[in-house]
């Protein structure tokens, strides 16, 4: 008999509940056992901000450091958490297909972005979320948070906050869309890259599992997020960095007629440039096509913006 799979997972209930969406669905295509086994990050412990620790590559680097010493055959991550470049002797082998990527709002009394008064306090510790919040120009005032989904919405609940955004991927996973006042419109929000999806991680050697893997992989999202990510890596933007990107891929008539739509958006931290862009061609070219977004994007000045950025004091790294 085949031993059961072991795959690695953060503790927190997000990380659990995608963890386990994976041991299900391997479990129903091949029959194999999986087992979770629980890796504790620093990140998950420690309450300094994410910044100072590394960013979100804390949570990535210990599960990564599982595999690598051969204490789990798989891991589970967060697409928008891994770093762009890729991990030596590691191979992404599926990318499933992924849940809306977009961001909802979580208010107060029912309340939508445009029905908050001027002044509201709206918690999000990512730097894209805060900088499309001020292009709004609805007066906002954009609050820094950290901590697990349960802390931040809590904050909501108890009145210390009027609103707080999110990803809507996470909620549904934690079956908590009940608390989603508004759909975010990527037109004024774009998700950042990569939100939605997820990685399954395991050893390049491990040539068997590699393939195994394969049948949890969905070419359609695999190809909507090498675009996105393609473009962060050319912006050499982080996780951090005030970067958009939503892509799509429409199912063409004829074979190979599959089109990838992508858009993007650079962001000044106050709010005051906003520079979108949007480019579609052959689904086979989707990582050429996040390439030539990013040069349009810098075209118009994004250069400026996200070295302005990076200059400033790292913010907390909570896309
Ligand atoms: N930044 C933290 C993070 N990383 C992944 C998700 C869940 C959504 C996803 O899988 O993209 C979240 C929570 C959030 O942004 O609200």
């Amino acid at each position: 008999m085949t031993p059961p799979l072991r795959l690695g997972t953060r503790g927190s209930k997000l990380a659990m509940a995608q963890s386990r969406g994976v041991a299900e669905a391997l479990t129903a295509a091949t029959g194999r056992a999986v087992n979770l086994v629980e890796i504790t990050t620093y990140g998950d412990v420690s309450n300094e901000p994410l910044a100072t620790i590394g960013g979100t590559g804390v949570f990535v680097n210990a599960l990564r450091e599982a595999l690598l010493d051969d204490r789990v055959d798989l891991a589970v991550h967060s697409l928008k958490d891994l770093p762009t470049t890729p991990a030596e002797n590691l191979t992404v082998a599926a990318i499933p297909e992924r849940a809306d990527p977009r961001d909802v709002l979580c208010a107060r009394d029912d309340l939508t972005l445009a029905e908050l008064p001027p002044g509201s306090t709206i918690g999000t510790g990512s730097p894209r979320r805060a900088a499309q919040l001020r292009a709004l120009g609805l007066e906002l005032e954009v609050v820094p948070v950290r901590g697990n989904v349960d802390t931040r919405m809590a904050k909501v609940t108890s009145g210390e906050l009027d609103g707080i955004v999110l990803a809507r991927a996470g909620l549904s996973r934690l079956g908590r869309l009940d608390a989603v006042t508004e759909v975010l419109d990527p037109l004024q929000m774009l998700p950042a890259p990569g939100q939605g999806a997820l990685a399954v991680e395991c050893r390049t050697a491990d040539e068997e599992l590699v393939g195994t893997l394969a049948v949890l992989d969905d070419p359609m999202t695999r190809a909507a997020v090498t675009a996105e990510r393609t473009l962060l890596a050319v912006l050499e933007a982080g996780c951090s960095a005030p970067v958009g990107a939503y892509a799509v891929v429409a199912e063409g008539d004829a074979p190979q007629s599959d089109e990838l739509y992508i858009r993007g958006a650079v962001v000044s931290s106050d709010g005051a440039i906003s520079i979108r862009k949007s480019v579609t061609g052959p689904v086979e070219e989707a990582e050429q096509l996040g390439r030539t977004l990013a040069g349009d994007l810098l075209d118009d000045g994004a250069g400026t913006v996200v070295g302005a950025e990076l200059k400033v004091p790292k913010k907390e790294n909570v896309s």
